[in-house]
């Protein structure tokens, strides 16, 4: 049985529900079907694909104030922080393809239950981390860290199925890039907090290189702490990846992505990722959605030890004549 050095465990979460428009529900088999577990197979990692999860359907699910979805959302989460878990159980780093990113909620929760302690990565053209008091829209897709971080748990009223989300990740083990269109609310949040932040005006500033090294740095300054990277897809220019539901100019290019997961994959600490927020229903032709998808699975690949100068098996011998 040949050794893996890498293991994956995908679980699709076909969930649309963290915000309004179709089609997002699609991004777990359209990223399969380009190929990702093949592509990471030839790079040497192990693959194991739970499927899709499939969640309750809620028959009403009025809106609580004004957030949008609660039970239905809750639910899912529910259920996902609990795969995710079980796929931590079995040794993998958790692949969570998404879906909205609400789905967030659930997939870190859940690998803080197998692991303890953690630090996020959340790259994003956005923070996500309205309250459901400040969200200017009600979707929760644009709220999932403010239920998970400590320091925000007096500002959380109660939501119908959300009543099992235990707060699990301290403000100073987090960090951004790719910021570039948050809410007033939110920028009052990551200032109050003394969140790490590094906005697109820092990529422009430091060069990606920089932002991985002082990302690195910030986060095992105390102690080396599993990563959890939480991907939005929408964090790259939608020139390359416009096929999604909330697209801002002036992203991360291609080789920013790529240089981000490439990063992380070397520090040996990456133990779950969630890729989120492909949507080929807002790919206005084919190729806008193919060049979307297969930018999400290389970001996936690049998690994994895939490097552009290239790999071979370890074990790979050159043929003799
Ligand atoms: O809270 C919100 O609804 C909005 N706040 C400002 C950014 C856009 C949107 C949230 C987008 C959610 B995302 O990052 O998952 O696409
Ligand atoms: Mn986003
Ligand atoms: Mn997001």
């Amino acid at each position: 049985h040949h050794h893996h050095e890498r293991s994956a465990g995908i679980i699709g979460a076909p969930f649309s529900k963290g915000q309004r428009r179709g089609g997002v529900e699609k991004g777990p088999d359209l990223i399969r079907a380009a190929g990702l577990r093949e592509k990471l197979q030839a790079q040497g990692c192990a693959v194991k694909d739970y499927g899709n999860l499939t969640f309750e359907e809620v028959a009403s699910d009025e809106p609580v104030g004004r957030v949008k979805c609660p039970r239905a959302v809750g639910s899912a989460n529910q259920r996902l922080s609990e795969a995710v878990q079980a796929v931590k159980k079995d040794g993998h780093t958790s692949v969570m393809l998404g879906g909205d990113h609400s789905l967030a909620i659930g997939s870190i929760h859940g690998h803080s239950a197998a692991v303890g302690e953690l630090s996020v990565v959340w790259v994003d053209a956005h923070a996500d981390i309205n309250t459901p008091l400040t969200s200017p829209t009600g979707n929760i897709h644009g709220q999932p860290m403010s239920y998970l971080l400590r320091e925000l748990h007096s500002k959380i009223p109660a939501l119908p199925n959300f009543s099992w989300i235990k707060p699990c990740v301290s403000a100073r083990d987090l960090v951004y890039i790719g910021l570039r269109d948050v809410d007033p609310e939110e920028h009052y949040i990551l200032k109050l907090l003394g969140v790490k932040v590094f906005s697109m005006s820092e990529v422009d500033r430091l060069g990606v290189a920089r932002v991985m090294e002082e990302t690195c740095d910030y986060l095992s300054a105390k102690v080396k702490k599993p990563i959890h990277l939480s991907y939005d897809i929408d964090a790259i220019d939608p020139s390359v990846t416009p096929a999604t539901g909330t697209p801002v100019v002036g992203g991360l290019t291609y080789r920013e992505g790529m240089y981000i997961t490439e990063h992380l994959s070397q520090t040996g600490l990456l133990s779950a990722v969630d890729l989120v927020e492909v949507n080929p229903l807002r790919g206005r032709t084919e190729e806008e959605v193919q060049s979307t998808v297969r930018t999400a699975v290389d970001v996936l690949l690049g998690c994994f030890g895939r490097l552009r100068e290239g790999n071979h098996p370890a074990d790979y011998l050159m043929p003799e004549p």
